[in-house]
């Protein structure tokens, strides 16, 4: 029988030798190696039971062919008997059925042992077979004295390994599959963003103007109407940039609440202001190495403007309440549906920074200078819809696309966007068969009635009375507010009927009604 300093030593070597981080073969071999030392054998296999074969997955003592090879138990009456036990099976010398291993024996290269000691136990992790593990010795009677429980307790030992390893390897194996399926979704977010239809001579022009701006570090200020593709522009920018692997931090000018819109801005440290609780990283330092989207940048307060511009100049930035410079490389690209000569002119932003940032100006084109696209961008948002939605191929009638080529689109291609998405729907729920979108779903206005009066250049607001004293800002923010409010009423109250109502993004009426002191709910 083995001594207990013996096996105190044995289990100490495996508790040091066997790791989770180490290679499944390796601990293997770790284990039958710790085996071998300890317990009189000339061989040791630890098979691992794979779909009803035994397959020994490490050996000592064995030809080093035999792993890998494949033992049917109804082949091998040993392991079969073995299997059929939970406590350790002992064959003696002289046993008549044939030991899987005959011929294998390292020590029994000259074949003259046609009989040997074997001993082998069943592995099992809770009430699940795993395999087998194998001793055997030349000499007869060499297992005499090795007590059962010494064998089951590394049964128990190589049954816990077997199984450890093949959680690990599924872990692995689900984890490589997470990641492919994370750099492909960011690929696929990537071929997304890049995504600008459009075969038309100013959407030609648009894409030339990204491509030559995306290879250089300029500043580009992206202005157009709402609607028209100006944040699209910016991620196709960072995305055929040299920085394309590095973050686009988006930051809307308009949703910063002006309280905190420094620190969102440029970071703060603990203890700056009530509520700084720890020290923060602003958007500037989110974008180092990559680019920094200020969307909506005429609406920066104009304090913030003073000190963006600092840290264009100077590439460096300063948290709130801390007076450390920290040195940012950011690119930087700002978009804006107003006229920021006029507010400019006005004093309302600031004319050493607009023309900081119109390095590089692109002029994004409104949907009705470029219908030539609609056909193309149609299909593109039909098949969105599609598979958005869950419908099938969905058709549009050459009429439908009549009557959206006269129409005017002052929401632009989200306008257009939203429509077809609408369109789609009603389509399939009038219709059997393959879905069609006629004209009447599109809710456009007839082809020889003037665009609304809100959008059309051509048909100017009615005169409205202006309360004497005002600005022509105030004045404007009056109107502004007096219309969401009629509208606001005519639809009781339904922020997206609104939205649609004045052709407008609802998140940006939202936006600008609390600018304007209304009320959201
Ligand atoms: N050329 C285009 N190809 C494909 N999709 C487009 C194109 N232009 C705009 N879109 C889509 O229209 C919608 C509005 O575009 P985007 O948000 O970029 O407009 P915007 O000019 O930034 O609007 P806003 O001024 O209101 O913020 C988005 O869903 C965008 O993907």
């Amino acid at each position: 029988m083995l001594q207990q300093p013996a096996l105190d030593h044995a289990w100490l070597q495996i508790a040091v030798g066997l790791s989770t981080s180490m290679p499944g073969e390796l601990q293997f071999q770790r284990l039958v190696q710790a085996i071998c030392d300890v317990l009189p054998c000339d061989a040791v296999a630890l098979m691992q039971l794979n779909e009803g074969e035994l397959v020994p997955v490490a050996a000592m003592g064995l030809a080093p062919e035999v792993i890998g090879q494949r033992f049917l138990p109804a082949e091998h009456p040993r392991l079969q008997a073995i299997l059929q036990e939970r406590d350790p099976v002992r064959f003696p010398a002289d046993a008549e059925l044939p030991d899987p291993f005959d011929g294998w024996l390292a020590a029994d290269r000259e074949r003259t042992a046609d009989v040997h000691s074997c001993m082998g136990c069943s592995l099992y992790v809770d009430r699940q077979l795993v395999g087998v593990l194998t001793l055997d010795a030349l000499a007869p009677g060499r297992f005499d004295d090795v007590d059962d429980m010494t064998v089951a307790a590394f049964a128990a030992l190589a049954a816990a390994t077997l199984r450890n390893v093949a959680l690990i390897r599924a872990l692995e194996h689900s984890r490589a599959q997470q990641q492919e399926l994370a750099q492909e979704l960011v690929r696929d977010a990537r071929r997304r963003e890049g995504e600008l239809i459009g075969n038309s001579a100013p959407m030609r022009k648009l894409n030339e103007e990204i491509e030559t701006v995306a290879r250089t570090d300029l500043a580009v200020l992206i202005t157009g109407e709402t609607g028209t593709g100006k944040e699209l522009v910016a991620r196709t920018l960072h995305a055929r940039s040299r920085r394309s692997e590095q973050a686009l931090v988006h930051v809307n000018c308009a949703a910063l609440p002006e309280q905190i819109a420094e620190s969102e801005l440029f970071g703060h440290v603990k203890g700056a202001f009530t509520g700084a609780v720890s020290n923060r990283a602003g958007k500037f330092e989110l974008a180092d190495g990559g680019t920094l989207f200020l969307d909506e940048i005429g609406e920066l307060p104009l304090n913030l403007q003073a000190k963006l511009l600092r840290a264009l100049q100077q590439g460096e930035i300063q948290r709130v309440g801390s007076d450390k410079l920290l040195r940012v490389n950011v690119r930087l690209i700002a978009a804006t549906n107003r006229d920021l000569e006029q507010e400019v002119a006005e004093g309302r932003f600031r004319s050493d920074l607009y023309h900081r940032l119109k390095v590089y100006p692109i002029a994004v084109p409104p949907l009705r200078e470029h219908k030539a696209d609609l056909e193309i961008l149609s299909s593109y948002f039909l098949d969105q819809a599609r598979t958005h939605l869950g419908l099938r191929q969905i058709a549009l009638h050459p009429q439908a696309l009549q009557a959206m080529q006269a129409y005017d689109w002052p929401g632009n291609v989200r306008e257009l966007e939203h429509l077809l998405m609408r369109a789609s729907l009603k389509a399939t729920q009038h219709k059997e068969g393959r879905p069609l979108i006629l004209a009447e779903h599109l809710d456009l206005p007839v082809a020889d009635q003037p665009a609304p009066a809100t959008s059309s250049a051509d048909n100017p607001a009615q005169p409205v009375a202006i309360p004497s004293g005002l600005n022509l800002r105030d004045a404007v923010d009056n109107y502004q507010k007096m219309l969401i409010s009629q509208a606001l009423e005519a639809q009781q109250g339904n922020w997206s009927a609104t939205a649609r109502q004045l052709q407008t993004d609802r998140a940006n009426l939202i936006r600008l009604a609390q600018r304007l002191g209304l009320k959201y709910s």
